[in-house]
């Protein structure tokens, strides 16, 4: 039998007023998996975690989490999520252990598990030796982001969501968060939403993007990949004419595109090729590279586009796609102008 999805959408939809913040936005997280909800400002990633988390409504359309229908059941549903919003606020004056407790029976959590459960949560994000006792008022941003995430712990939830985790942090801390987001694997399944491309990168096995309130995309990046950036891609580095590479690589019949380049020294080069073809090792460039006499082949390696090249990608090309729609689509009739009584 199939294992019940820990989130399932189904043409969710949400209006405020005249802005449609999501349209008709379809997609599922499997139980446990780590997913990165994509998408630039005003997407609607907000408004999508919000309904999951049923503190707001949808217009039309349903979610599910953990099989029980969000709509019907909010409150059922709370006690399965928990839930750090973007730009957690939290109170200045109280410390982190009094603030996680209130917070631990807000969330209904019997009195003789407060202790271990609160306990548990600040272990969990390296709160319990450095920070326990700390008013939260002087806390960096990067420990107020660990309380936020300790306290979407609270309570066990089979699902944690987190609004742009990283936003406004340091390295230092962005790699902390990351940390704890790896001990979350496997014990939860997770839902991280940011526009922080490298961050999504290096913690997600699935990643969903949503651009003008639709997804454009859902994959693994693997995928993403082969959707919308095909091909094979080489980083190189040249010395000598490497202006004449391409010209080089076309003489041999080589199908390849140039597309990046960036200038080492007055000799050198980098270059990033894109082969169209899947099935090539890199072998063939060397050997038409390594000949010629004008540049030499300094070294050679397959490269990855990044997510933020996907990520852009999707985008494109569902901003190319409603375009296409606004020029195809019948346009209404012009109104005839009204007869004259006479
Ligand atoms: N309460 C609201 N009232 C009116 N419009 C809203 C409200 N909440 C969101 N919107 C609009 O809905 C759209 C989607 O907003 P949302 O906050 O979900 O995007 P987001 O992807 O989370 O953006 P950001 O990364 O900037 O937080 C935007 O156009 C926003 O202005």
């Amino acid at each position: 039998m199939e294992e019940t999805p820990s989130i399932h959408v189904r043409n969710l939809s949400r209006q405020f007023g005249p802005v449609s913040a999501i349209q008709n936005v379809n997609f599922t997280v499997n139980k446990g998996e780590v997913v990165g909800f994509l998408g630039p400002n005003g997407a609607g990633k907000s408004t999508t975690m919000r309904i999951l988390s049923g503190i707001l409504s949808a217009s039309s359309g349903s979610a599910w989490v953990g099989g029980i229908c969000v709509a019907q059941n909010p409150h059922e549903v709370k006690r399965k999520i928990g839930y750090m919003p973007e730009n957690n606020p939290l109170p200045d004056d109280m410390r982190v252990v009094e603030y996680l407790r209130f917070r631990a029976r807000l969330k209904e959590v019997p009195g003789r598990k407060l202790r271990e459960t609160v306990q548990e949560a600040m272990e969990i994000c390296d709160l319990a030796r450095t920070a326990r006792r700390k008013i939260i008022g002087t806390l960096s941003k990067g420990f107020r982001q660990r309380v936020g995430i300790a306290d979407a712990l609270l309570g066990k939830p089979e699902i944690i969501i987190m609004d742009e985790p990283t936003i406004g942090l340091d390295p230092h801390q962005i790699q902390g968060i990351r940390k704890l987001i790896d001990n979350l694997r496997g014990k939860l399944t997770v839902v991280i939403s940011s526009h922080i491309l490298p961050e999504i990168e290096r913690c997600c096995d699935r990643v969903i993007v949503i651009n003008r309130g639709r997804v454009v995309a859902a994959g693994t990046s693997q995928e993403l990949r082969d959707e919308f950036i095909p091909g094979n891609r080489f980083l190189i580095e040249l010395e000598g004419a490497t202006e004449i590479a391409g010209l080089a690589l076309s003489e041999s019949g080589i199908d390849a595109a140039i597309i990046e380049e960036t200038e080492v020294d007055e000799k050198r080069s980098k270059l990033v090729l894109r082969i169209e073809s899947q099935n090539t090792d890199g072998s063939e460039l060397i050997k038409v590279l390594s000949k010629r006499s004008e540049f030499t082949l300094l070294s050679l390696a397959p490269c990855e586009p990044t997510l933020e090249e996907i990520f852009l990608a999707a985008t494109k090309r569902s901003w190319e796609e409603t375009i296409e729609k606004k020029h195809t689509d019948p346009q209404p009739e012009p109104e005839k102008p009204a007869e004259a009584n006479t």
